[in-house]
């Protein structure tokens, strides 16, 4: 019990491998996904502490060092690694998480799988990290919890330390109560986020589909709500809000219902952007399109992301635009990173079908339509294909945020360059000046991609301009601070709670 802050997200954050017999932590591939962010809060701790799961065959002789200690840029910070069996990992994380919480999170009500969940396993998992996070929080340390995997923490937490500052972020959408209570243990999940002292959130619609939720299931007051800032506002998307709730009360409780964007490293993804290898590697590149057109499109193999359907889109604009043939290529980004999962092996299945047959109605020895990329892409040469690229194609059915978009923007050092995003994606509510586009809709699909190929330079230069503001302002060390204020007003509140109870 020794970590004035607590991160508990249900990974480590580190790439652990094995080298000549020895294990080695290497930082994450991408620089700009969630744990090397949250990893840097651990330099505004005394001491810090991470929770994560890794898979043990025996959890009682795991086979490995329950705690390791680091001591490096980011200070220091223990991660203590909670053994799982096979058994408890694929429960907890692919069925119940990936194939119940998912479908529900992203409004897929038909894809949500109920049957298959042991929700006693997905109880005890939480229990256990809980239990970890408790036994290594001093008095009144900050525990800060993320995602939808670990719904069920700040209940226990709260009942094994009520002196604990409790903050929940969630990193994907969140539905509304016609959505959210399909699931059978919506009361149980609803009381544990109920628990917390402050409840986090992209964007305000996120926000106030939780405030929807909990009133739908408990005596919950909503006691302030605040306009959405300017730059938080976007016409052209299905998921933008002019007010925001921001706090409610639950048992004479103030709970924060806090809205922040989650932003990237903009300064860092610019600098490798503008390293002369990177100039190299864009000029091979454009030098390989010669007059062609480069639409790039990257996500992970997800029924979430729409990579199916952008696909058919491409072909239908193939089929209606002669004059594309030959003159435009796309680089379809998928990786698949569940894997073992039927639901996604069919979705990869069906990418890879897609892509063929467009390949093979349309393509010619000189000229392949599609170009899938199934693999992960070293950092360094997705900075160069966003640069080379003249349309980055981000089409989600429902996404969190996506970061990919903004690192696009973040590349375009050359004000160059066509978003075309989802409306359906949290970031489309900051990246106005983006073509926003309906996935559900073919018509407004074909339009978009067609608009976009089409744009006159001045037009993209103007769009380009202001999807850099954004992306520059809302950056990841916004989002630090953001939470960071709000670490401290929950610790204020905690205070209050305990002085009160
Ligand atoms: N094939 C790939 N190779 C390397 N990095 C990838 C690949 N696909 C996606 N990424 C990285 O993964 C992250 C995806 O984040 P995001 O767009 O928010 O979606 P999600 O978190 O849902 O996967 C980005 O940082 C992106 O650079
Ligand atoms: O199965 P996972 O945990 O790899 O899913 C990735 C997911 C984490 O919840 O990614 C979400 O977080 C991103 C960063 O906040 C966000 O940009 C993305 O839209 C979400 O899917």
């Amino acid at each position: 019990m020794s970590s004035d802050l607590v991160i508990v997200y249900h990974r480590q954050p580190y790439e652990e491998v094995e080298e000549n017999g020895k294990t080695v932590f290497r930082e994450h591939q991408s620089p700009n996904g969630i744990v090397p962010t949250l990893k840097s809060f651990f330099r505004r701790a005394e001491k810090g502490s991470w929770i994560a799961w890794k898979q043990a065959e025996d959890t009682a002789n795991p086979g490995f060092e329950r705690i390791v200690e680091f001591d490096d840029k980011n200070g220091r910070y223990s991660v203590n690694r909670l053994p799982l069996t096979p058994e408890q990992v694929k429960s907890f994380y692919h069925v119940t998480s990936k194939e119940a919480f998912w479908p529900i999170l992203h409004s897929f009500k038909e894809k949500y799988n109920y049957d298959p969940v042991d929700w006693p396993v997905f109880r005890e998992v939480n229990w256990a990290f809980a239990e970890a996070a408790a036994a290594e929080a001093a008095e009144g340390a900050k525990v800060w919890i993320h995602d939808y995997n670990l719904w069920l923490v700040p209940g226990y937490l709260r009942q094994l330390r009520p002196d604990v500052v409790i903050s929940f972020y969630h990193h994907t959408p969140f539905p509304s109560a016609d959505m959210f209570n399909v699931l059978p243990w919506r009361k149980e999940i609803a009381l544990s986020l109920l628990a917390c002292d402050i409840v986090g959130f992209h964007i305000p619609r996120y926000a106030a589909n939780f405030v929807s939720v909990v009133r739908s299931l408990a005596d919950v007051d909503q006691t302030r709500r605040e306009t959405v800032p300017e730059m938080m506002l976007s016409e052209g998307s299905a998921l933008s809000d002019r007010s925001v709730p921001t706090a409610i009360t639950f048992e004479g409780r103030e709970i924060l219902v806090a809205t922040s964007p989650v932003g990237i490293d903009a300064d860092y993804i610019e600098s490798v952007a503008s390293r002369p290898e990177t100039a190299e590697r864009v000029e091979e590149l454009r030098k390989e399109l010669g007059t062609s057109k480069m639409v790039l499109s990257v996500g992970r193999t997800d029924y979430t992301k729409g990579g199916r359907d952008q696909l058919l889109s491409y072909e239908r604009l193939l089929e209606g635009s002669k004059d594309l043939r030959g003159q435009v290529r796309l680089m379809h980004v998928s990786v698949s990173a569940n894997r073992n999962m039927s639901v996604y092996e069919d979705i990869q299945n069906e990418i890879e079908q897609i892509a063929g047959r467009i390949n093979g109605r349309f393509g010619t020895f000189e000229w392949q339509p599609v170009a899938l990329i199934s693999r992960a892409i070293p950092f360094d040469d997705l900075v160069a294909y966003y640069k080379a690229a003249d349309v980055a194609w981000i089409t989600p059915m429902a996404d969190g945020m996506n970061l990919v978009a903004k690192e696009f923007v973040a590349c375009r050092d050359d004000n160059d360059g066509v978003l075309v995003l989802s409306e359906f994606a949290g970031a489309s509510v900051q990246l106005s000046s983006a073509i926003l586009t309906n996935p559900f809709s073919n018509r407004s699909m074909d339009t978009a991609i067609r608009q976009a190929l089409d744009m006159e330079p001045e037009e993209r230069r103007q769009r380009m301009e202001l999807l850099r503001d954004n992306v520059k302002t809302y950056d990841i060390r916004q989002w630090a601070d953001d939470q960071d204020l709000l670490l401290k007003k929950a610790t204020a509140i905690r205070k209050a709670a305990l002085t009160s109870a």
